[in-house]
């Protein structure tokens, strides 16, 4: 039997619909808009899309989008002196430094500046710390976007076992963190682990954060796993198209013979990402107003 697709594009958009009425809520509430500061250096053109489609989202569900764009030879003390600009500005309520960064200026040092209260994205180390001790603070979007979708899909995750591909601060490791909060016993893959088709074939839940154009193949899968896919890779053109396609890091087609679910690239995890961004600014948004969130909210 075909595996089922997990609609991660559908989830989102409810997601961001409840996001978008409980952001009118919060207007009438606080007599001003919730708001979400992007900031993009340089001319990434991958990058461009994702900031365009963040703001879009944002003003779609009834809050304030602040854009900021610095050329791609910006000096890292402009770029701190924009972030101090809005950690001070009472109209943000969160701030997201688009990644990567043109390599001259140090990622770090930049996610450091933010304050921990207005990062939505959730990557200041006082964030990754409350994550890790178990403290209320920011988790980043697109591994809380994942166990959305797995714990709408599994319920109680209590004992399985999960495997995630990769370890970056961004996805593997706060997802694995997560994965453990929920009580499943997780493994973390990365490229010097030994023997991968073995470690994955255990999982019951494989999230795949890799980078790496179709890398998990269907035979390396535990038949009925449910399979999270992370992974944004663009195939070179096919000639005479001007653009690749979008595939994950699992081999999907292969796959749905074997797992009992799927997220679909495009169309599953990366669309969470972005919603979740939205529920984050609008967690933000209450906490810096010191108003309560309503009970059940999101
Ligand atoms: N859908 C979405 O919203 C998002 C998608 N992404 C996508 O997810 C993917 C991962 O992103 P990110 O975490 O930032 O990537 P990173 O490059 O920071 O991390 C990749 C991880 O994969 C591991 N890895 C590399 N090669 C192998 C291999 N052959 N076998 C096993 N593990 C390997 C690396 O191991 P090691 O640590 O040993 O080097 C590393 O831990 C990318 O495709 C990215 O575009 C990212 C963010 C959001
Ligand atoms: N500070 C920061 N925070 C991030 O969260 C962040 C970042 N930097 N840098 C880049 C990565 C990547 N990322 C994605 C968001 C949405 C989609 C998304 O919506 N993808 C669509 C397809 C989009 C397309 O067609 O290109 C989909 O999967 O259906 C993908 C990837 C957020 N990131």
């Amino acid at each position: 039997m075909a595996a089922q697709v997990i609609d991660g594009k559908a989830f989102a958009a409810k997601l961001r619909e409840r996001v978008g009425r409980q952001a009118a809520q919060f207007e009438q509430a606080a007599g001003r808009k919730a708001g979400l500061a992007v900031v993009l250096v340089g001319e990434d053109p991958a990058s461009q899309v994702y900031v365009r489609s963040k703001h879009k989202a944002t003003v779609a569900a009834n809050m304030e989008s602040f854009e900021h764009r610095l050329p791609a030879d910006a000096g890292e003390a402009e770029l701190l002196a924009l972030v101090e600009r809005l950690n001070a500005d009472p109209a943000v309520d969160g701030i997201l430094v688009q990644l990567p960064l043109p390599g001259h200026l140090d990622e770090q040092a930049v996610i450091a500046a933010i304050s921990p209260d207005k990062d939505v994205d959730g990557f200041h180390v006082t964030n990754a710390g409350r994550l890790a001790v178990g403290q209320s603070g920011f988790v980043p979007c697109t591994p809380l976007g994942c166990m959305m979708l797995l714990t709408d899909r599994l319920g109680d995750l209590s004992g399985l076992e999960a495997v995630v591909i990769g370890r970056s601060n961004i996805v593997g490791k706060p997802m694995a963190q997560l994965l453990l909060d929920a009580n499943a016993t997780v493994t973390i893959a990365h490229s010097r682990t030994k023997d991968l088709p073995v470690v994955v074939r255990r999982a019951d839940i494989v999230v795949a954060a890799v980078g790496r154009a179709e890398m998990v193949k269907a035979e390396w899968l535990k038949p009925q796993a449910t399979v999270i896919d992370v992974g944004i890779n663009r195939l070179p053109a096919e000639p005479g198209t001007d653009k690749g396609r979008l595939v994950g890091d699992v081999d999907y087609a292969g796959a749905q013979g074997v797992a009992a679910a799927i997220t679909p690239v495009p169309g599953g995890v990366g669309p969470m990402t972005i919603a979740v961004l939205l529920r984050n600014t609008l967690v933000a948004a209450y906490r810096n107003e010191a108003l309560d969130l309503p009970e059940g909210a999101l």
